[in-house]
């Protein structure tokens, strides 16, 4: 039988065979314990009855309309998998049969309701997972499954969560994300299950108090008007804004209509600011692209600059926002040309979506005709995911920022969008009084005569100024940090507690996080280097030849040492009166506490510390996978690298020493383009990884065992992709270093990707005829069945034939091979830790040789 795995025929495995019927074989096989049908195209699995012995039962990803009802007569059952099917209804009358059912998979399908005799499975049933269905109440039976671990519901239409689900000892995972929920809200189900149980008994003793509130978040590109819209709706009244006082970074301010309160977080224009947008574009907000109406030219390139790039952008990162877009300088424009620039804008948004769609639809059906449709199932339900995001965009609202009325009618529009229960179902959340106490009592503090303008307070510090007042006596450290956790998710404050340097302190007004991410990445740095005084010079034992090599280094090649970066921060904080915090921020003198500057810097991926050291410890008598990679530390001065300021490109290019026909090649290609800031993100991860490197504005050269791999960034319309190149290896052994490698950065490439939700990222590799134009589809990547199955790949637009190995991670076969290894897994977990296959290497941090 094809692709059967045989363990004395109690072990079944059919995966991936396009079955459409269940194999007579398989059912005359009674003693039959395990049966693996993921990804086929079954509609019904009749006769699987006759399989009494059965235990395990995958059935995923096949195309199931009618739940099996046979299903009742597997009572030995102890892991169901039903997942990825188009199931509307399980009838009753089925789980009571199964009492020995521990693990349920009923995600990705088109269910809204569970049958009551679910509860018959309270004894054994410890996973379960409907996810990705469409329940709109939580369904009772769930609650009845005293063993219940693991509960997974994530995208579904849930409003509301039942407190007893968490009352019980069992549970210990929950997922619930991409819920509409009030009670509790989506912030406070993200602390984790100890959270919500804490919401639900704050809730006991009084009851929820409803709050409703919106962050708003206001993008456009520079001088559109932003912060004149922001003020003058925060202040009631046309407030003009100069020129000359242009946002830097984002500034946050809190402002009410009736009873909502509205989040404003107000972002710059300059382009330097937009590498920290990823920080703070965060979903469930509402969007108001502002547009200068004035500026704005019926052309395409007009509409790119000021629109396009925004809507795109939205698209990749916050794929289900709703946009409010607000043309201003109307004053500045004729009537009829408010209106022409208005419905030009407008159609033109509209043909952006119509492309998106249609380009989706497109991939989609590409797959499903693909020749193995069964191996791209993951990209596939990657798509269908998109698919059904929507970017809502509201119609344009044009106003004169000088003109009072205008105003009121924008605040007006606004306020009735956001009332609007089908664009913003999550806006009003059921809170414990606790919660809004706690958060009263934090605003009072951050308003207080005594609070230091940058609002940075010690977590341990704010809990006793915070229970030294009466009515919060009672106030311990869980609960402030649950009471934290969620003020930090709605934008009101600023705590990481993710970041080892920064998990105690708590940034109450979180501008100031904002102003030091300002002090290293905002426009005209250079002129701010230059203009480092002779004090501060002097301070930090530096000449003004010091700060000439700064600004140099700085301009050529990006980078900033360790002193540079003192000086220009004990600068800009004095010009700002805060000097206090200055070693704070930065750590102390001897470079081994990295401070809050650069533990940010470098969580969020902003800059790479560059340390001119010898490579790996010398002394180091083993290295041992899964330990740590101890390295020696440098003794000369950190340098850090920053990538958004690079502009130079031959570098790399000379070192790679050209592209050649022979190289392995292939693309990673992004729809709808490389969004704003990943390959800059990409070069820190990377780089990182990879101790031997070289970088420039848009290519990237990582060595690994002497080994060259070239990264470069093409980002034009209709044709965004990063090609990774490598010498074509000699021998067995060369081609799985050389696949592992190119895996290794695509997976990091991937990791990176899926920050933006709405950015799909394919792999191919060029044919390798010279100008033949074609492209091979790699198939799913984390797919159990292996890359490629053939030795020859033949394309089929020249009709050459080429060894599979030199398009695809696929080793050449040797005639004394050893038996087959099981497949390789390789995955990228997190900032510098790579798993290949069985072993595991955790690098956290080589050091980078200055070659
Ligand atoms: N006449 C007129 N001027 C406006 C209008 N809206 C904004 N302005 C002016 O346009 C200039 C730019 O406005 P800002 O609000 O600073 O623009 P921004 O989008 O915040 O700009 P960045 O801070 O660079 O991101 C200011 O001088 C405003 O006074 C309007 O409707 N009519």
């Amino acid at each position: 039988m094809p692709g059967q795995e045989q363990d004395c025929l109690r072990e079944v495995t059919l995966s991936t065979q396009r079955l459409r019927v269940l194999p007579p074989a398989v059912l005359s096989n009674p003693t039959l314990e395990s049966l693996d049908l993921d990804r086929n195209k079954l509609r019904s699995i009749t006769g699987i009855s006759k399989l009494g012995n059965l235990k395990k039962l995958i059935v995923s990803k096949n195309e199931i309309v009618d739940f099996p009802n046979e299903i009742q007569s597997l009572v030995y059952l102890e892991k169901l998998e039903l997942n990825q099917n188009q199931i509307r209804v399980i009838p009753e009358g089925i789980f009571c049969h199964l009492p020995r059912l521990k693990h349920l998979r009923l995600n990705n399908n088109r269910l809204g309701a569970l049958p009551r005799d679910l509860a018959a499975c309270q004894g054994s049933l410890q996973y379960l997972n409907i996810s990705n269905n469409l329940f709109r109440t939580f369904p009772q039976p769930v609650l009845q499954l005293a063993n219940l671990q693991e509960l997974h519901v994530q995208n579904n239409a849930l409003r509301q969560l039942p407190r007893e689900l968490f009352q019980g000892q069992a549970l210990k995972m929950f997922k619930a994300n991409g819920n509409p929920l009030r009670e509790p809200p989506i912030e406070v189900c993200a602390g984790g299950i100890q959270q919500i149980l804490n919401y639900f008994n704050h809730l006991q003793h009084g009851s929820g108090q409803e709050d409703k509130r919106i962050k708003t978040m206001f993008l456009g590109a520079s001088l559109a008007g932003k912060s004149t819209i922001c003020k003058s709706l925060k202040q009631r009244q046309a407030k003009l804004v100069p020129k000359e006082e242009r946002t830097v970074g984002i500034e946050i301010s809190e402002f009410r209509i009736e009873d909502f309160t509205f989040l404003f977080w107000d972002f710059a224009g300059q382009l330097e600011y937009y590498m920290t947008h990823h920080v703070f574009i965060t979903p469930q907000a509402l969007v108001i692209l502002v547009i200068n109406l004035h500026m704005y030219q019926t052309n395409d390139d007009a509409f790119k600059d000021l629109v396009g790039f925004w809507i795109n952008n939205l698209f990749m990162r916050v794929p289900n926002s709703v946009v409010l877009p607000v043309g201003t300088h109307a004053d500045c424009c004729r009537k009829q040309e408010v209106e022409e620039k208005r419905s030009n804008i407008m159609a033109k948004i509209t043909a952006m979506l119509a492309e998106r769609k249609s380009n989706l639809t497109h991939f989609i059906n590409n797959l499903e005709a693909s020749e193995e449709p069964e191996v791209y199932v993951d990209q596939w339900e990657k798509l269908k995911e998109m698919e059904s995001c929507t970017l809502t965009i509201l119609d344009l609202v044009a106003v004169n920022c000088t003109d009072h009325s205008d105003i009121k009618k924008l605040e007006a529009t606004i306020l009735e969008h956001v009332k609007n229960e089908e664009l913003f179902p999550e806006v009003v959340r059921v809170l414990p009084p606790i919660y809004r106490e706690v958060e009263a009592a934090i605003v009072n503090i951050t308003q207080s005569e005594e609070m230091a303008d940058h609002g940075m307070m010690d977590l341990q510090y704010l809990l006793s100024e915070l229970s030294r007042q009466e009515h919060l006596a009672n106030l311990d450290k869980e609960l402030l940090q649950d009471v934290l956790r969620y003020l930090h998710r709605i934008g009101l404050i600023v705590w990481y507690e993710e970041i080892k340097h920064l998990e105690s302190t708590v940034f109450l007004q979180p501008t100031f996080l904002i102003t030091t991410f300002k002090l290293l990445v905002r426009d005209r740095l250079a002129q701010q280097l230059e203009s480092i005084s002779v004090d501060t010079l002097i301070a930090e034992h530096a000449t003004i030849r010091d700060r000439s090599n700064w600004v140099w280094a700085f301009k050529s090649k990006a980078m900033l040492c360790h002193q540079a970066v003192r000086a220009l921060v004990k600068y800009q904080l004095c010009l700002e009166g805060m000097q206090d915090i200055f070693e704070e921020i930065m750590g102390d003198k001897t470079h081994r506490g990295k401070g809050k500057l650069f533990s940010l810097l470098e969580h969020f991926e902003l800059c790479l510390e560059v340390r001119h050291a010898k490579a790996l410890n010398p002394q180091a008598s083993e290295f041992v996978p899964g330990r740590t990679w101890e390295t020696t530390r440098g003794q000369g001065d950190s340098w850090y690298l920053f990538p958004t300021y690079l502009n130079q490109t031959e570098e790399v290019a000379e070192v790679w020493g050209g592209d050649h026909p022979e190289d392995l090649h292939i693309r990673t290609y992004f729809s709808p383009e490389i969004p704003e800031g990943f390959f800059h993100r990409f070069l820190v991860k990377a780089c990182s990884f990879y101790s031997t490197h070289w970088v420039a504005k848009a290519t990237c050269l990582l060595v690994c065992n002497g080994k060259p791999l070239l990264i470069k960034e093409n980002n034009q319309r209709a044709y965004s992709y990063l090609e990774l190149r490598c010498r074509k290896p000699a021998g067995a052994t060369g081609f799985r270093f050389a696949w592992d490698f190119l895996m290794a950065v695509v997976f990091i490439i991937q990791k990176l990707s899926e920050e933006w939700p709405g950015l799909h990222v394919c792999v191919k590799s060029p044919c390798r005829t010279a100008g033949c134009p074609a492209e091979l589809t790699w198939p799913d990547m984390d797919g159990k069945t292996p890359v490629t199955k053939e030795d020859v790949k033949t394309c089929g637009t020249c009709g050459h034939r080429f060894g599979a190995e030199l398009l695809l991670s696929k080793v050449p076969r040797q005639p004394e091979a050893p038996p087959a290894q099981p497949p390789v897994h390789y995955y990228v977990t997190s900032y510098g830790t790579t798993t290949f296959g069985p072993s595991s290497v955790h690098v956290t941090r080589q050091n980078i040789s200055s070659e």
